[in-house]
């Protein structure tokens, strides 16, 4: 009887958990777990694989141990959604069980074949530990949920043959069709030990891949490519494109993941023959390199989402605490909120904002317009959380009298943050906000701007300072920076922070760079983080707008 009554009560309390109900008794013990970032209910996740819009269902697959809290046993975790936003859980789709993957389901991509018919390719490590690339299938393509998938009997599909590295063969993207009816994908790889390369691939059915004479593209500067993603972006307007599409007007991205980055170019590609001519600087590893986000976002995958043509991004957001965390926690990784990404005005850049679906979640809003923040000024957001939130605010500045300086040796923008932080005051900034901050600012994470004076322009700084985010010891506080495409004498400076118990995610200037950051407080958590904006530079600032809402909690729940 005492039994069974005890696990009445853990039925219960689970079930007011998973209904949002029972959120205190919950949060206490998770302080770190998201609202509206995705996750799993418990165990590892890293990249985000195949995502797709199928049948009228949004598909997100991702690294993920069912196992565990750290990375082993990877098997593709599968989620469905109808807005990007409220998930559910299905069981995994892909796991490690034949010989030619089980060392593991790692990453891959989905394509719709003709509209109609998804697969996915995926990367597996084989009983030799050699890394080959699969296909799946879903079972039954009328089911919306494309629940259960099934491994071609042609599996593998290509090994690591010739010049190959058989450990450094991997992640095979979304395939696009060429004008001659083939379908085409990269894959990344090491051919000679230091040359990264997106090897490129053709196939008249999806099922059967020859390998082309030559890549892509490689590089001799930078360490092996994962997780290739190729795509079209126009170049008239915000409007993403289909990955097959083939017309004027448009420009193609490559975004390629090393060294714990998601670095990308821009350029003309020629399907006919094949050729990638860059209009943006090649792959280099510095912090000025274009990159999809400054802090920590790794192995992202886009898809187009025909029903809203727009293409969207995530990114693993992985964890800055320890295994031993890892293990109290029951989880390891989050992904990003959902990005649209498009090509910025100038063609030199992306723009990526959350997608719109994220103001469903939008509850309280605190608005304040249009104050002028003198130099040192600190000002409280009354009735906004610091750890639960999406925040807008827009700066103006006028004159740029007696700017700091800046020269050729600060032209890394994250070591510009680390040195010039956000307790140094300059004349122009730092100014922003401080999210995660407690009653009395012992701990606080601060995102924010500083502007300089350049040999030839003007220079607008973003910051992410999570130097003070915890008064706990051994977990990472780096601080992250990128510079801002704008002129601040005629442009706003906004930002806007996706605020979620233990990630700050943030674009500035409206999506031109984007840096996210993980924190885990210890005094400003739940309802004692507080959310500030301030002014710490000697110059005043002007502070437009401010809008803040508290966000509601997502729904992600297992499928029945
Ligand atoms: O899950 C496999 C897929 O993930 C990718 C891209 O994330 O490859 C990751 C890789 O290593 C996983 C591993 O850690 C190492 O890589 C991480 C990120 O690339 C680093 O952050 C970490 O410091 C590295 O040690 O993750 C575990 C710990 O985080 C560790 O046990 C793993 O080695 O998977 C491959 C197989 O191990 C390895 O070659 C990659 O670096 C993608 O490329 C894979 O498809």
């Amino acid at each position: 009887m005492v039994k069974e009554m005890a696990g009445w009560v853990l039925s219960f309390c689970i079930l007011l958990v998973v209904n949002g109900v029972g959120v205190h008794a919950s949060e206490d013990l998770q302080p770190y777990r998201t609202a509206f970032h995705f996750q799993p209910l418990k165990n590892w996740m890293n990249d985000p694989n195949g995502p797709m819009y199928f049948n009228g269902v949004y598909h997100l697959f991702y690294q993920y141990n069912p196992g565990g809290p750290l990375w082993g046993n990877i098997s593709w975790g599968h989620s469905i959604s109808h807005d990007l936003v409220n998930w559910f859980i299905l069981e995994p789709a892909l796991s490690p069980k034949e010989p030619y993957d089980i060392g593991g389901c790692f990453t891959g991509s989905s394509t719709i074949l003709h509209g109609s018919k998804p697969i996915i390719l995926y990367t597996a490590q084989d009983v030799d530990g050699a890394q080959v690339q699969n296909l799946a299938l879903p079972k039954n393509r009328s089911d919306p949920l494309l629940k259960d998938w099934i491994k071609w009997s042609g599996n593998p599909i290509l090994t690591p043959v010739n010049d190959i590295n058989t450990s450094q063969f991997r992640d095979p993207s979304t395939a696009w069709m060429g004008p001659d009816g083939k379908w085409r994908i990269v894959i990344g790889s090491e051919i000679i030990k230091g040359q990264a390369t997106a090897l490129l691939y053709y196939s008249t059915d999806g099922f059967n891949w020859t390998r082309s004479d030559k890549p892509l593209k490689f590089s001799r500067e930078t360490n092996m490519w994962e997780c290739p993603d190729f795509y079209p972006v126009s170049n008239t307007g915000k409007d993403g494109i289909d990955t097959s599409f083939q017309g004027n007007n448009t420009m193609h991205v490559l975004k390629v993941s090393f060294d714990s980055h998601d670095y990308y170019v821009i350029g003309m590609y020629d399907p006919q023959m094949d050729q990638f001519l860059l209009a943006t600087s090649d792959f280099n590893v510095s912090n000025t390199q274009l990159q999809y986000d400054y802090g920590r976002f790794y192995a992202s995958k886009s898809f187009y989402d025909g029903a809203k043509k727009r293409r969207v991004l995530w990114g693993w957001v992985n964890e800055g605490d320890n295994p031993s965390d890892a293990f109290k926690k029951g989880w390891s990784g989050l992904q990003s909120f959902p990005r649209s990404v498009w090509l910025s005005d100038t063609r030199k850049q992306l723009v990526q904002w959350p997608v719109e679906e994220i103001k469903k979640l939008r509850a309280k809003q605190v608005n304040m317009e249009s104050r002028e923040l003198k130099g040192g000024s600190l000002l409280e957001v009354p009735g906004i959380s610091g750890s639960q939130a999406d925040i807008e605010v827009v700066f103006s500045l006028s004159n740029l009298s007696d700017l700091e300086l800046i020269n050729s040796d600060m032209s890394d923008p994250q070591h510009l943050c680390d040195q010039k932080n956000v307790s140094t005051s300059g004349s122009y900034g730092p100014f922003g906000v401080l999210v995660f901050a407690s009653q009395n600012l012992t701990e606080q994470t601060a995102v924010f701007f500083r502007v300089f004076k350049g040999p030839n322009k003007f220079q607008v700084l973003m910051c992410s300072d999570q130097s003070r985010s915890s008064i706990a010891q051994g977990v990472d506080k780096s601080t992250y920076g990128a510079f801002l495409d704008l002129d601040p004498l005629h442009d706003k400076i906004s930002l806007r922070s996706l605020v979620d118990h233990s990630i700050v995610e943030s674009f500035g200037g409206e999506g031109l760079a984007c840096i996210t950051a993980r924190v885990y407080p210890k005094l400003a958590i739940h309802e004692h983080a507080k959310l500030y904006v301030f002014n710490n530079g000697t110059k005043s600032v002007t502070m437009l707008s401010l809008n803040a809402w508290n966000m509601n909690k997502a729904q992600i729940v297992p499928m029945d």
